[in-house]
């Protein structure tokens, strides 16, 4: 394993996205997310991503360039055309409407089209909290995940994430998971170290169950939780894909034409503030909130997101650590 300092990390970076041909602003927006999953140990969402924005680049399928059209679709829309290129700018373009607008109507909405998309939802979802707004976002993917009762790819791995900010410098609460039972970056982890997956995570291209992580690439993909996961996924495939007029996962892999890059699809993101729906009586409700947590950990539970937030804290201070041979094919990329 290689260790380096955040900085250090964050410069590597910087140096594949900028050689390779990315925007300084594209090269920023994509270090900012890649960084943060290595540093909170998300490592399917950490650097390992960035050997996918390059090979999109090379397949021909971001816009390197793209700047994105913020548009007013309605009191309670913004909608942002990312014009192609990779998620992250568009967010963060559309993050101040979304947030104005959720303050001043209680709920907001944000349609985000015409993406390249590979992040960890809860870095976005951190951003609307930080607002004091609570926060829900989800997008497809490719399809890669068979339906509860098939066996063949059809919804994507279409991540679904929720954020609620708490008082006192506390930090948000937050899950954020694929439908599928797990993600497909952890698939591909195990496939370049060798290493089986856990039961219950794919089919072979035959539908038969298999440990092995090549096969269930070329395979499908399961949902978590069975008929549960299959039926968000379903939700998540519709209302980030026709209800905001973008692609779902089929057409997105369709759309990629066997180049094996990043998905293209939209993303949707609702924010909702709690001090519209409460009034004066906000503080009040939200400690309530607090109770339930309380009452989580009291019974050794923990929460969501605290494995991250534990991480994080040690990667500011230790850095972080990834394998020999993604640091090199980076030092290569760079
Ligand atoms: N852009 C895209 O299209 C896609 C992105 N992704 C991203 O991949 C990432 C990983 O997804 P996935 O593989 O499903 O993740 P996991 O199955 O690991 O689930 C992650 C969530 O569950 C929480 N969690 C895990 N274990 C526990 C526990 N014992 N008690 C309480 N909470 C727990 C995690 O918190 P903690 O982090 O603290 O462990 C996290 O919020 C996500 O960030 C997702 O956004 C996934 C699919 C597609
Ligand atoms: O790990 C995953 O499933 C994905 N991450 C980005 C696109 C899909």
């Amino acid at each position: 394993m290689v260790r380096m300092t955040l900085e250090a990390a964050t410069e590597l970076s910087e140096a594949v996205l900028r050689r390779q041909g990315f925007s300084q602003e594209q090269t920023r927006a994509l270090t900012h997310t890649v960084i943060a999953g290595q540093r909170d140990e998300c490592h399917s969402h950490g650097l390992y991503r960035l050997l996918n924005c390059v090979s999109t680049l090379a397949a021909g399928k971001v816009n390197v360039h793209a700047r994105p059209e913020v548009h007013d679709q309605a009191p309670g829309i913004v909608r942002v055309d990312a014009k192609g290129g990779f998620s992250q700018l568009a967010f963060e373009a559309g993050l101040p409407e979304l947030t104005r607008k959720a303050r001043q109507q209680g709920i907001a909405a944000l349609a985000i089209n015409h993406c390249v998309h590979f992040s960890a939802l809860w870095v976005e979802i951190e951003a609307i909290t930080q607002c004091g707004l609570v926060a829900l976002a989800c997008n497809p993917s490719h399809a890669w995940v068979a339906p509860a009762g098939g066996t063949k790819p059809l919804f994507g791995t279409n991540p679904i994430a929720f954020g609620w900010p708490r008082p006192d410098g506390q930090p948000p609460f937050i899950f954020d998971f694929a439908t599928s039972a797990i993600a497909r970056g952890d698939i591909e982890l195990h496939r370049r170290e060798g290493k089986p997956v856990p039961h219950g995570w794919g089919i072979d291209r035959h539908g038969q169950p298999t440990q092995d992580a090549a096969a269930v690439l070329e395979g499908a993909m399961l949902t978590f939780g069975g008929h549960k996961g299959s039926a968000l996924a379903a939700m998540i495939e519709l209302i980030a894909g026709p209800l905001i007029g973008d692609l779902t996962s089929a057409e997105s892999l369709a759309h990629d034409e066997g180049k094996g890059a990043s998905p293209y699809h939209g993303e949707l993101i609702l924010a909702l503030d709690p001090r519209r729906f409460l009034g004066d009586s906000a503080t009040e409700h939200l400690q309530r909130a607090e109770a339930l947590f309380t009452a989580m950990t009291a019974q050794g539970a923990r929460l969501p997101s605290q494995r991250r937030y534990e991480a994080r804290e040690r990667s500011l201070t230790q850095g972080v650590e990834i394998p020999d041979s993604l640091y090199l094919e980076l030092q290569q990329l760079a």
